[in-house]
């Protein structure tokens, strides 16, 4: 799906958004905002226009201060507090109980409390995703800096006593699509203990309620385990630089993540908060300055493109050499992780669109797919002028026949050609200057 249906589908949700909000839906209303802002999340990363990037960021922050007052407005109504009803605007209006609008529905003490608790603990539990270090191409010193942080303490829990102490904060910054999660991954892959994951929409959409006390919550869960790990992804979401227009909820949640990253009050050894963000320079600073490693993932070298076009084409039946590796390497200089492993998906796809375009095929001899030393029949695609070309199409095979054909440097080729890069220069020299002023080259 390109960017642009991403945007259209923001649009179109937030829309229904406004028309529950105006009908004084709150909880249907706040449900859609939430839903908009992943689909505005997603639009802005492939959006390459400043202008529009700059739009698409005011009105996310418009909709999710929409959604955090319909928020705070839900929560005062099931206390049954009596509160001013929303009037559709972005304030509650004192004279709406005037007019004897307050929406104080009585509802009962809400027995749902107890459900979100529990959905909301395990959607962020650990998770145990099977990623290797070997499947992280490139990024060898932010490897390193992982296991020294993660990895050792564990390991050799006797290294680290009296003023050696492991990390308690690293934050991973970079371009869209250089692997950060993808590190995060491997960890929680590569460590015995327990690894939390959670996203900003975790913390904002699933509790209509103080997050600030989710955020604690994530804390205790995580010291009780013991020797743990806190992924927060697209941490810029949760913790952005302050500025008079963030809602109050949102203040509540910063400080509430500043009180648990200082441990105050709480034993914190033992956990470890690894976060990402490619927006660096939008985090408060007072966050920024808790995360004591911060480690600049950046685009991939040529060798790390080598190995991602490896590691992504896989065991795909391939006629690729050495050097065609090499060469698409030099051919997609300044894209990323995720640029390359769109370009392989795309070139793995090649065959198939070749057998359905095919006009002629033929017959040829090879091993059985179940047992390889039986030599079967096949049929596949071929050029019209070949010597035993048979005109016909993809419908007329019988399933089981068809050898489709490998994927050759010419696919490979092709799909770097349609798959362009989603990093621009001009946002490079953002986080090149970011590291310089507060970073760790890697
Ligand atoms: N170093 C890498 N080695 C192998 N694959 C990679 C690497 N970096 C990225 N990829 C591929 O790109 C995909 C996206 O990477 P990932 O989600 O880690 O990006 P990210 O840096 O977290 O991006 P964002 O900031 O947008 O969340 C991965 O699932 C993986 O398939």
């Amino acid at each position: 799906m390109g960017d642009v249906n991403f945007l259209q589908k923001a649009i179109q949700i937030v829309q229904q958004a406004t028309e529950q909000d105006n009908a004084k839906n709150y909880a249907e209303a706040h449900r859609l905002y939430i839903l908009s802002l992943d689909w505005f999340t997603t639009a802005l990363k492939y959006e390459k226009s400043e202008r529009s990037k700059a739009t698409i960021k005011a009105k996310t922050m418009e909709y999710l201060q929409r959604a955090e007052q319909l928020k705070e407005y839900l929560e005062k109504t099931k206390n049954k507090k009596p509160v001013a009803a929303m009037n559709g605007t972005s304030k509650p209006s004192a004279n709406n109980t005037k007019k004897g609008g307050s929406a104080d529905d009585d509802e009962d003490v809400d027995p749902e409390d107890k459900k979100r608790n529990d959905s909301l603990s395990s959607s962020i539990l650990t998770e145990k995703p099977n990623v290797k270090w070997d499947d992280v191409a490139g990024l060898h010193q932010a490897k390193e800096y992982l296991k020294e942080a993660v990895i050792f303490p564990i390991k050799f829990p006797q290294m680290f006593t009296g003023k050696r102490k492991p990390w308690k904060g690293i934050l991973l910054y970079g371009p869209p699509g250089t692997g950060k999660s993808y590190l995060a991954k491997a960890v929680a892959t590569e460590i015995s203990s327990t690894f939390f994951s959670i996203s900003p929409s975790d913390i904002v959409t699933k509790w209509l309620g103080d997050s600030e006390k989710l955020v604690k919550q994530l804390f205790e869960m995580a010291r009780a385990a013991n020797n743990s790990v806190i992924f927060v992804d697209e941490i810029d979401s949760l913790c952005s630089s302050r500025n008079d227009q963030e809602s109050e909820s949102s203040r509540r949640i910063k400080t509430e993540f500043l009180i648990q990253l200082d441990g105050v009050g709480n034993d914190s050894d033992g956990v470890l908060i690894l976060a990402a963000t490619n927006i660096p320079w939008g985090l408060d600073l007072a966050i920024r300055r808790r995360f004591e490693k911060r480690i600049y993932i950046p685009l991939p070298d040529p060798h790390a493109r080598i190995k991602m076009f490896q590691i992504h084409i896989g065991n795909t039946p391939n006629t690729l050499t050495p050097q065609d590796f090499k060469r698409m390497a030099e051919m997609t200089e300044g894209y990323s992780g995720a640029d390359i492993q769109i370009v392989c998906k795309d070139a793995i796809m090649q065959p198939i669109r070749t057998v359905q375009t095919a006009t002629h095929f033929k017959n040829i001899r090879g091993p059985s797919r179940e047992d390889p030393n039986v030599i079967v029949e096949y049929i596949t695609p071929c050029s019209p002028g070949d010597r035993d070309a048979m005109e016909m199409t993809w419908m007329e095979i019988d399933g089981s026949k068809l050898k489709e054909p490998e994927i050759t440097i010419n696919d490979c080729v092709k799909s770097i050609r349609t798959v362009k890069p989603s990093v621009s220069s001009k946002d490079l020299d953002k986080y090149i200057e970011f590291t310089r002023d507060y970073g760790q080259e890697v």
